[in-house]
């Protein structure tokens, strides 16, 4: 169903969904009706996320949760394993793992910021995978999350019905809702933002008008699909930083129907309606923002998520790749494919880069050489889709992104042997 934050209403089941009110003293079928929040029950009406839930039993069914007891390499804000590090940082990719491991344990927290919970900041994790989840549900206490497969094509049972996802789309699960991560191919691997702060929205469009970047009607809510499955059932949630677990005997995945504005969405990256210069000067990087959460203090993002999509250059007289800067906000980057225009080799698909506030950064030598010597004939960027989170606050490595062989030891060395400006003697 497209749009979003679109008011769904999706039932699996003739007359599944009551009508005229949320909570009839019977409802359809006796379904059990829930309400999921967002947001506060009294967060203005534009910024409300809500939907209610039909289903065969109540969420509440289950037993108490206890630790999860397999070791994860999960973390939350506050990071504090490892002092932030004013280093630009590259890692290579993840390997897909040798032992059965599914999304849950396949999860590695890179960096993160903020605090989990005063809801500011986010953790950014990637994951490598070659098990679906089975008899497995997770949901997030902790906050929303935006899953971008890189690798591998998933299919994400919810408690709002399925979506399937692959590279070059995006997954964003709002905060608690259960799912179930299935892997259509023999691995799969990714990356994620889990958003601790406000959720995220489209970004206001300003001068640009009524349309482009990310256009609402291309997100996509599931329709309600349920299971009726009644043997034991693990539900791991991640709350306050830690992992529990615990058991139900039938799945949560048995929401006959639902409406509301609070729902899992998919959209396909392609479909971003790509912003840029026609005349001249490399734009900031903010006219490829997908969605944003913002913080207290206006356009200053708690994160920002950005795509570097196929585009035309067609810039005159202009440095065409990302300029040399040094940045208030801190940015982590991913590639999805492709190479991308600033940097020739070394930031590969599956890979990633961080380069915290005010860390000077830009193109390496060999982009920055071949882009001064270019004819600036109209050329396009093809085949590459990177990523940023960008965010106000600097993100801190974990334990494992520092210590991991994939860090990359001479990422420095891109940036040396710049020659030296020739000034002319002055006459
Ligand atoms: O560092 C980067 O590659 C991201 C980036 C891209 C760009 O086009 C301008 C600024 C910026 O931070
Ligand atoms: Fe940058």
């Amino acid at each position: 169903m497209p749009g979003f934050g679109n008011l769904h209403s999706t039932e699996a089941l003739p007359g599944a969904l009551p009508v005229g009110r949320n909570s009839p003293q019977r409802a359809p079928y006796g379904l059990y009706a829930e309400q999921l929040s967002g947001t506060a029950f009294t967060a203005p009406r534009h910024q409300n996320h809500r939907s209610w839930l039909y289903r065969m039993r109540p969420s509440a069914g289950h037993q108490p949760f206890r630790p999860y007891a397999t070791p994860s390499l999960l973390r939350s804000g506050p990071f504090t394993e490892r002092t932030p590090s004013p280093n630009r940082l590259r890692w290579n990719p993840l390997e897909l793992p040798k032992e059965p491991t599914d999304f849950i344990d396949g999860l590695i927290s890179h960096v993160g910021n903020g605090d989990v919970a005063a809801g500011i900041g986010c953790g950014i994790h990637m994951f490598a995978a070659n098990n679906s989840m089975g008899d497995r549900a997770f949901f997030n206490a902790d906050g929303e999350m935006v899953i971008l497969p890189q690798e591998g094509r998933l299919r994400i049972v919810t408690e709002f019905g399925i979506l399937r996802a692959g590279p070059l789309e995006m997954i964003l699960i709002p905060r608690g809702v259960r799912f179930r991560v299935e892997l259509l191919d023999a691995g799969a691997r990714g990356y994620v933002c889990e958003n601790y702060g406000a959720p995220f929205r489209l970004p206001e469009l300003g001068p640009i008008g009524s349309n482009g970047l990310a256009n609402a009607r291309d997100f996509e809510a599931p329709v309600a699909a349920y299971e009726d499955i009644e043997r034991s059932y693990e539900i791991v949630q991640k709350f306050m930083g830690a992992l529990w677990t615990t058991m139900a005997d039938h799945s949560p995945f048995d929401v006959v129907a639902w409406h509301g504005n609070l729902a899992p969405v998919r959209y396909d990256l392609r479909r971003f309606n790509t912003m840029g210069t026609v005349s001249y000067d490399h734009p900031d990087p903010s006219i490829f923002t997908v969605l944003t959460s913002p913080s207290d203090t206006p356009g200053t993002a708690n994160v920002d998520f950005v795509i570097f999509p196929p585009r035309w250059m067609v810039a005159e007289d202009t440095f065409r790749p990302p300029w040399f800067h040094r940045n208030v906000m801190s940015e982590y980057m991913g590639l999805i494919r492709g190479e991308y225009d600033a940097k020739s080799g070394g930031f590969v698909p599956g890979g990633a880069s961080l380069h915290n506030c005010m860390s000077a950064h830009g193109p390496d030598v060999e982009s920055h050489g071949k882009a001064v010597s270019a004819a600036l004939a109209p050329t396009k960027i093809d085949e590459m889709m990177a990523f940023m989170f960008e965010s106000r606050f600097p993100f801190a490595p974990t334990a494992w992104a520092m210590e991991t062989p994939l860090l990359q030891a001479d990422y420095d060395a891109c940036w040396a042997g710049f020659p030296k400006a020739q000034l002319e003697p002055r006459s």
